[in-house]
């Protein structure tokens, strides 16, 4: 109840389209069923007037009919358009505000969920809470409204036939859902569960390709995925039986309320309560009721879903960020200097210091480089530089301004960076530049590549900056990717410079490129330089050793590279 509630709240801001899109729904019900009723009536009468040789005035109702007729169909293309433009709203902004939600959970809450799995919310998922809408909102909200106004008119004919189409209507319409729902609840939150399972399947599947034809895993990678799929009928299976059940009882119940309600009306006809063609008029009136609740049994089996599609995205909505944000940013710092002092960080309650009283300042333009064995805490520094992992003692300053007095994206807008896997995203190298500067002219564009030396490589391509880099820039060497997210830091010309491992993986005459371009990023800018390798640690002023989330040793880059014996162990 409280997710429902929850979902109703979702939709508040778009209760005029909502009422709309009802309001029209109810008028196409009770135009057909005033169209059946009146035709009916109608046919009968101009028979017994036939048979009694009696006059009757056919135009009143003939016009009825035509115009019911009318009501009906333009109706329901005017309902279906309201309908239909309500959800794309609904649905391109639910997007958004799962997007806003998501944000601020990235990489931190975020490594806990596999990619397929944040796909599946953010697309299947989503169209599920649509659903909401237009399967159950709607219909009941609409089955709701033309029941009361079908019963109130029955009532002024017979009270009797009126409860017992009411009872046919609340049997068919709310018994026969509520029974369904229950069946379908398990099945219903086994087929999200499950769908979501496959998509995150094929989504690994598809991403490790090349692993999986190298280990020619293909075949069985290929059956996994047929089994969950396999595994998916059962849920819809069920879901098939519950709703041809369902279908099949509406049916029945419809039959056996119209014959009933004719064995009730005959005395009355026969008592002159009622006329002869007010007989059939009711007879099919009953009949037609029925297609107010005809959307509802699917509406209560789709309620079980958009639930379990809700609870997935509210799972992820009210995950509190790692980082509690200040309401506003302190005042920017003079000087983009970086001071930490007895700066402690461990990743969970129960987890071992990933970051155990670091002391460190970096002047201003200054470059530092940082060396470690792996797990010594390296990334975990940036991470927290980055206001992506909050810390736990100590403090950092980037000026004269605590860390925690900033919001994320004004530091992270103070920050570049180049990492070992600095994501290039599926489009140009254009494009992947303007991220860094949208407003970025082409002469900017191309001066950020001379840079980063590799302007000649680009421009040699037959489509030059317009060259896609593929996924993940699997179309550029690891050179190249390495330099183009360099000429991508140079034109956002941040204060900071964050360098994680930026020529790990490259062979001596890339990483000579690299480090080329990395010494006209670096200039006069704030640096942090993680690497394992000598030639990058030339680069830097001063360098500090870090184990276990300690600083064990530290001294400028000529004293600590004269040592063979240091450099050899990292
Ligand atoms: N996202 C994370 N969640 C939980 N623990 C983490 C996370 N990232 C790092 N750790 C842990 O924190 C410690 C420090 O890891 P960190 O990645 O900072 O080391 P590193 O020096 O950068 O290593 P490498 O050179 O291999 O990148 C390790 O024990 C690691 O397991």
């Amino acid at each position: 109840m409280k997710d429902l509630l929850r979902l109703l709240g979702l939709f508040r801001p778009y209760a005029g389209w909502i009422v709309a899109g009802t309001a029209l729904s109810i008028i196409v019900m009770l135009a057909n069923i005033g169209l059946l009723a009146l035709s009916g009536w109608f046919i009968a009468a101009m028979a017994l007037s036939g048979l009694g040789n009696q006059m009757i005035n056919y135009f009143t109702p003939a016009a009825g009919i035509r115009g019911l007729a009318i009501l009906r169909f333009s109706g329901r293309y005017i309902e279906r358009l309201v309908t239909h433009e309500a959800t794309f709203r609904l649905l391109s902004q639910l997007r958004v505000w799962f997007y806003d939600h998501l944000e601020p959970l990235a990489p931190a809450r975020l490594q806990y969920y596999r990619g397929g799995d944040l796909l599946s919310r953010i697309r299947a998922d989503i169209d599920t809470l649509d659903n909401f809408y237009l399967r159950v909102l709607a219909p009941t909200i609409a089955a709701a409204i033309s029941i009361a106004l079908a019963i109130g008119f029955m009532a002024l004919f017979s009270v009797h036939v009126a409860l017992l189409n009411l009872a046919g209507l609340l049997l068919a319409g709310v018994g026969l859902p509520l029974l369904a729902q229950r069946l379908g609840r398990a099945p219903g939150a086994q087929a999200v569960q499950m769908r979501s399972e496959l998509r995150s399947t094929v989504a690994d599947t598809v991403r490790g390709m090349g692993e999986l034809r190298i280990y020619q895993a293909g075949a069985r990678q290929g059956e996994r995925i047929a089994q969950l799929s396999g595994a998916l009928i059962t849920p819809q299976r069920r879901q098939a039986h519950i709703n041809g059940l369902s279908t099949a009882l509406t049916g029945l119940i419809t039959q056996l309320s119209m014959w009933l309600a004719i064995i009730i009306a005959i005395p009355l006809v026969a008592q002159h309560h009622i006329s002869g063609p007010v007989l059939a008029m009711i007879a099919l009136f009953v009949l037609a009721s029925f297609e107010t609740i005809s959307a509802l049994p699917l509406a209560f089996q789709t309620l079980g879903e958009t639930l379990a599609a809700a609870r997935r995205i509210f799972e992820i909505v009210d995950t509190p960020p790692a980082v509690t944000e200040p309401d506003t940013d302190a005042a920017t710092p003079a000087h983009f200097d970086l001071k930490l002092s007895g700066l402690r960080m461990r990743y969970a309650d129960d987890a071992a210091w990933a970051l155990d009283g670091i002391d460190l300042h970096v002047p201003a333009g200054d470059r530092l480089g940082i060396v470690g064995a792996t797990g010594s805490g390296k990334s975990s520094l940036l991470n927290v530089l980055l206001r992506f992992w909050d810390y736990q003692d100590g403090d950092i300053r980037i000026g004269d301004t605590p860390l925690r007095a900033l919001r994320g994206e004004t530091v992270r807008g103070w920050c570049a960076v180049v990492a070992q896997q600095t994501h290039l995203f599926n489009t140009s190298i254009r494009q992947n530049l303007l991220l860094a500067r949208p407003e970025a002219t082409e002469e900017d564009l191309l001066n950020a590549l001379r840079q980063a030396h590799i302007d000649d490589e680009i421009m040699a391509m037959p489509e030059g900056l317009d060259t896609f880099v593929g996924e993940t820039g699997t179309r550029l060497s690891g050179g190249q990717a390495r330099r183009v997210s360099i000429a991508r830091a140079l034109l956002k010309d941040a204060p900071i410079l964050l360098l994680d491992e930026p020529t790990e993986g490259l062979d001596a005459a890339s990483e000579h490129a690299v480090l080329e371009a990395l010494e006209t990023l670096m200039q006069g800018r704030t640096t942090v330089l993680i690497t394992h390798r000598p030639q990058a640690l030339r680069y830097v002023d001063d360098i500090v050793v870090m184990s276990g989330g300690r600083i064990i040793e530290r001294g400028t880059s000529a004293e600590l590279l004269e040592s063979s014996a240091y450099l050899e162990r990292f």
